[in-house]
């Protein structure tokens, strides 16, 4: 069976990750949130106190970005990688709504961008990977030979989301923030200069508003052995 590449993109909060993550332990790939790389660098932004509100100081960012150092490590238990910043553990800090505010904002800069995409295409380059974000089909690993494209209603996204912060123990969250915050992350991801979220041409287009996690990834594994049984 041949070793491929997997690229999943699609709009904030509709089950990407958690596609990536299951599909990849499935099929015995290596998984990457590309995401938790955008997130890190807005974390370390918030920590050095780059933003001023929602603005960033891009130059100030500039002179930092050589100090900025993301990895990801296997925690064995949960057998799900998770996300270093300068070797400090910063999975659960990432997760915040204070970081998801902020984040579409650190991600439009154009040197972050350029940054992260050298080093996704680096962790990529053997194969045998699923990638979710918002520019792997388009941008990272334009030749995947599997892309994805996930969408689901903007309520339907919100109130897992919201499911999930609950379970986490956020009890203060409410529905019309976590909706706001989905709807703003979309539009600002759209609409950037820099590698936009577009759906490639090649992808498989899955809406998975009425689907449980189960359904969709028969349909994923479907997919994929389709392809890889060519
Ligand atoms: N088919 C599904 N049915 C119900 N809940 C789902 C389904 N797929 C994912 N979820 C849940 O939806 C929430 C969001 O999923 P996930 O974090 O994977 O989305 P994402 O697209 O990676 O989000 P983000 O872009 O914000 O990082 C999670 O709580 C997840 O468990
Ligand atoms: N390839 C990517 C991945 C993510 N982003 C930006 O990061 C934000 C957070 O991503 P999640 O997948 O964790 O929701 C997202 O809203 C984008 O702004 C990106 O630009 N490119």
């Amino acid at each position: 069976m041949k070793t491929i590449t997997i690229a999943i993109d699609g709009f904030s909060s509709c089950g990407k990750s958690t596609m990536a993550k299951d599909l990849a332990k499935q099929i015995g790939y290596i998984y990457i949130d590309s995401g938790a790389m955008y997130r890190a660098i807005t974390l370390y932004c918030i920590q050095n106190n780059l933003f001023d509100g929602d603005v960033l100081n891009e130059e100030k960012l500039s002179q930092h970005i050589k100090d900025i150092h993301i990895s990801f490590k296997l925690n064995k238990e949960t057998a799900t990688p998770e996300t270093y910043l300068n070797g400090v553990n910063v999975e659960k800090e990432i997760r915040t709504m204070e970081v998801s505010n902020k984040v579409s904002y650190a991600s439009a800069v154009g040197f972050v961008r350029r940054a992260m995409v050298l080093q996704q295409q680096e962790m990529g380059k053997m194969k045998g990977i699923v990638m979710d974000g918002r520019d792997i089909g388009t941008v990272v690993f334009p030749d995947a030979e599997l892309k994805f494209f996930v969408t689901a209603s903007p309520d339907i996204r919100a109130q897992r989301r919201l499911d999930e912060l609950h379970a986490k123990g956020d009890t203060e969250t409410t529905f019309n923030e976590v909706l706001d915050n989905i709807r703003q992350r979309d539009y600002i991801d759209q609409h950037r200069e820099e590698s936009p979220l577009t759906q490639a041409g090649d992808a498989l287009v899955l809406d998975n508003s009425t689907l449980t996690k189960e359904q969709q990834m028969q349909w994923l594994l479907d997919k994929f052995n389709h392809i890889t049984s060519q």
